[in-house]
């Protein structure tokens, strides 16, 4: 039986890390906690409020805060640091200057102290602070992940499941690209149980399905959230959990997250979102999908707006 204690630590807790915190401690994924912030005051009292709540798990976890450089013993680190919140009209990108500069402090002091687990990042603009991260950390690509486009495709597949009547797991859809405004759903791969999503959504409704639209409420989703409250956090906390279960469990499963291509696609050097297999020891392989025309040219797009803003890093 495998005893060793799985750790994960959040760094920045604020609304997401907060709440992935709380998202782990429920569905029982790890049996460590650390996290850590710049609010010593207000981490310490997260980690008092999580303790009382683990109280009530069966299972035993172990909650605390320490520096961010004691982390040699660290299986998965979360990264969800924030330089502060958006204006109206800005855009995840707008965040890159500020969130770059505390990720350029951050990764460097823990690989000097011995970080060798998995890096993962919600951090936004995501694939570009990924990215970051795995400049700066020197790491295997396979070690160094962001939360990506699941959280996208979590919400096409719960618009489609409601429209259908059927479970999301049963709906196989899913976006691509960027976390951001380039990200697009594949249809050419979208079904269920074999059946195009397109039929099945003709014979349910009476409607053809409008792609488009469909496509832009998705993209859009977040921040009709973040309109209404001031960020988004249950629906980022439950990606990090799944993700991180994911991982611990080697389930050999794939999710669209964001990952380091090294040829796939016929791109290099870049953090996108990708079907990508998960084990123990972070990405295992990276699926390639036969696209079709107009998506190549999507994907394509979003590579290059990723790239450039790679380019805008401090
Ligand atoms: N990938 C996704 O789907 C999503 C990403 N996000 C992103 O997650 C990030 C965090 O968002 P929120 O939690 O709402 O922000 P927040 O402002 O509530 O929390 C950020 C936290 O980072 C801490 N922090 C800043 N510098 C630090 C440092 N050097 N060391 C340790 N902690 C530090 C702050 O003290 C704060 O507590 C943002 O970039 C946001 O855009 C948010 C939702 C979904
Ligand atoms: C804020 C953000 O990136 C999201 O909820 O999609």
């Amino acid at each position: 039986m495998n005893t060793k204690a799985r750790k994960v630590m959040i760094i920045g807790t604020g609304n997401v890390g907060a709440s992935a915190a709380y998202a782990l401690l429920n569905q029982n994924i790890c049996e460590e906690l650390i996290l850590v912030d710049l609010n010593q005051q207000r981490v310490e009292g997260h980690v008092q409020d999580l303790a009382d709540a683990a109280a009530y798990m069966p299972g035993m976890m172990t909650i605390s805060t320490r520096p961010v450089e004691e982390c040699a013993d660290i299986d998965i680190a979360v990264i969800t640091v924030s330089g502060g919140p958006l204006q109206p009209g800005q855009t995840r990108l707008d965040e890159l200057t500020s969130t770059a500069r505390i990720v350029k402090n951050i990764v460097p002091s823990m690989m000097a102290n011995g970080f060798n687990g998995i890096f993962l990042v919600a951090t936004n603009p995501c694939d570009i602070i990924t990215w970051q991260v795995w400049q700066l950390s020197g790491l295997p690509r396979s070690q160094v992940i962001g939360t990506g486009v699941w959280l996208d495709t979590t919400r096409l597949r719960r618009t489609l499941a409601q429209a259908l009547d059927i479970g999301a797991q049963s709906i196989d859809a899913f976006i691509l690209g960027e976390h951001g405004d380039t990200q697009f759903p594949v249809w050419s791969h979208s079904s269920v149980y074999g059946s195009p999503i397109a039929d099945v959504y003709l014979r349910k409704t009476g409607q053809p399905l409008d792609f488009d639209a469909l496509a832009d409420k998705v993209r859009r989703h977040g921040f009709e959230i973040y309109n209404r409250k001031g960020c988004t956090e249950y629906g980022i906390a439950g990606t990090i959990a799944e993700i991180c279960r994911n991982i611990f469990t080697g389930s050999h499963r794939a999710l669209a997250i964001s990952c380091i291509l090294d040829g796939e696609y016929g791109v290099q050097d870049v953090a996108i979102g990708v079907p990508a297999v998960l084990t123990q020891s972070g990405v295992q392989q990276i699926i390639e999908l036969q696209l079709a025309g107009d998506e190549v040219a999507k994907f394509n797009h979003s590579v290059a707006v990723i790239k450039a803003n790679i380019a805008r890093l401090p």
